[in-house]
């Protein structure tokens, strides 16, 4: 048994709690990490508020982490002690038929216990003052210790900062991957990203890697252009300071409507809008944002009939244990950023403030540091 400190939710919208936590040892298949680094991203927040229909408390949230493998239980092959690693919140079992299949990155191995809170075998490893902790996301980084499945946990390279490269755990990886594998965004096309949190501006530099001509980052809240424009937005716009809907608008100025359109949000209107802001024919939008319990999509039939194509992706489609390496070295090479997503360094224990920042429009994305190397 391993005992240290944890970011407790024991309810939702309630405070995180710092707790002593017992995290028992990795059974079969399972890998016990210290986490060193973790960062906060928007999920981590939409299940704390309880909008999340597979939310289930008491739980630790976290699942864009770093760290270090601290035990392994019998038959893990993939990692050892000491080795450095990311948790994957989207396992690759390599055997199941989502894993088989080239057309998907969604492994459905441990899927149903991930979404219950549990590890494989039904039970959880965490213990705090009597009470038994669900996991979260299969990762649970908010945490000094965590177990996760070993198809759940990636080996990286020892030299490439914990602190930088958590972030490939979840919102660089995806917005990256939405415009890539997702979209396929071609060369000299037009793009449009609603939300420019940390997914949304990885959509845009996935744009401009794939090179977009046009890519148009558009939040209501202003204060996020000037680092839209860093990550390739070639302009930013405001929705709000328009008489007539987005969609419209966007649609004039771009002589019929985009090639690409994604949303980054989570709100089911964006959604809408980012689909009829698509070009007549061709365009296509990418669902990456995660829309709370009970809220659903619409649009008139007549959108899709006439040649727009609505998608979705986690994880930005990329099969996790064959890519976060490669994204890795991407970084380590100097072709991908990852620094200039980091607003704020804290630590777990101000983990409430990082959620706060979070919701207040003040962070791209906090790194917390959960303990020393
Ligand atoms: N599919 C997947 O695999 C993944 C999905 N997600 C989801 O992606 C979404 C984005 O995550 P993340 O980047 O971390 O979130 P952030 O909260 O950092 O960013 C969201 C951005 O959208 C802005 N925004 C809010 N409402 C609107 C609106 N009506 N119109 C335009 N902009 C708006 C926010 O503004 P403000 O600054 O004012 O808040 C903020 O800048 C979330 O829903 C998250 O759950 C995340 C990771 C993986
Ligand atoms: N639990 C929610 C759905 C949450 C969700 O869609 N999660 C994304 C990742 S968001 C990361 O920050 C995801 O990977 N989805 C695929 C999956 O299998 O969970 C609900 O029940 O609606
Ligand atoms: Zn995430
Ligand atoms: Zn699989």
């Amino acid at each position: 048994m391993k005992q240290g400190q944890s970011a407790v939710a024991w309810k939702p919208k309630e405070p995180l709690k710092i707790e002593t936590v017992q995290v028992a040892p990795p059974k079969a298949h399972e890998v016990r990490i210290k986490i060193v680094y973790t960062a906060v991203c928007h999920t981590d927040g939409y299940t704390l508020s309880g909008e999340d229909p597979e939310g289930i408390f008491p739980v630790i949230l976290g699942h864009e982490g770093g760290g270090v493998v601290e035990s392994i239980g019998d038959g893990v092959t993939n990692v050892q002690p000491g080795d450095h690693v990311i948790p994957l919140y989207t396992p690759q079992c390599g055997e199941c038929k989502f894993c088989k299949s080239p057309k998907t990155n969604l492994c459905s191995k441990i899927r149903s216990f991930q979404g219950k809170g549990v590890m494989p075998d039904g039970t959880s490893r965490f213990m705090c003052k009597g009470h038994s902790l669900f996991h979260f996301m299969g990762c649970s980084t908010f945490s000094e210790y965590t177990v996760v499945a070993d198809i759940s946990v990636v080996k990286v390279e020892n030299k490439a900062p914990l602190d930088k490269v958590c972030l490939l755990g979840c919102g660089v990886s995806t917005g990256y991957g939405a415009a890539l594998n997702t979209a396929k965004v071609e060369k000299n096309s037009t793009c449009a990203i609603w939300g420019l949190g940390a997914v949304g501006l990885a959509v845009a530099m996935g744009c401009k890697a794939a090179g977009a001509s046009r890519i148009i980052g558009i939040d209501i809240n202003e204060g996020k252009f000037e680092i839209g424009n860093k990550f390739g937005c070639t302009e930013c716009i405001n929705p709000k300071m328009y008489n007539k809907p987005i969609e419209e608008v966007l649609v004039e100025i771009t002589d019929g409507g985009l090639d690409y359109t994604f949303e980054c949000i989570g709100n089911v209107k964006a959604m809408r809008a980012a689909l009829e802001a698509c070009h007549k024919g061709w365009g296509t939008s990418v669902i990456v944002g995660v829309a709370g319990a009970g809220q659903e999509i619409s649009t008139r039939p007549f959108q899709l009939v006439t040649g727009r194509v609505w998608k979705g992706c986690a994880f930005g489609g990329w099969k996790s244990r064959d890519s976060v390496p490669k994204l890795v070295e991407k970084y380590l090479n100097g072709d991908l950023i990852l620094d200039d997503f980091i607003t704020h360094s804290l630590t777990l224990e101000e983990v409430n403030d990082a959620l706060q920042l979070m919701h207040n429009g003040k962070s791209i994305r906090s790194v917390l540091q959960v303990c020393t190397l």
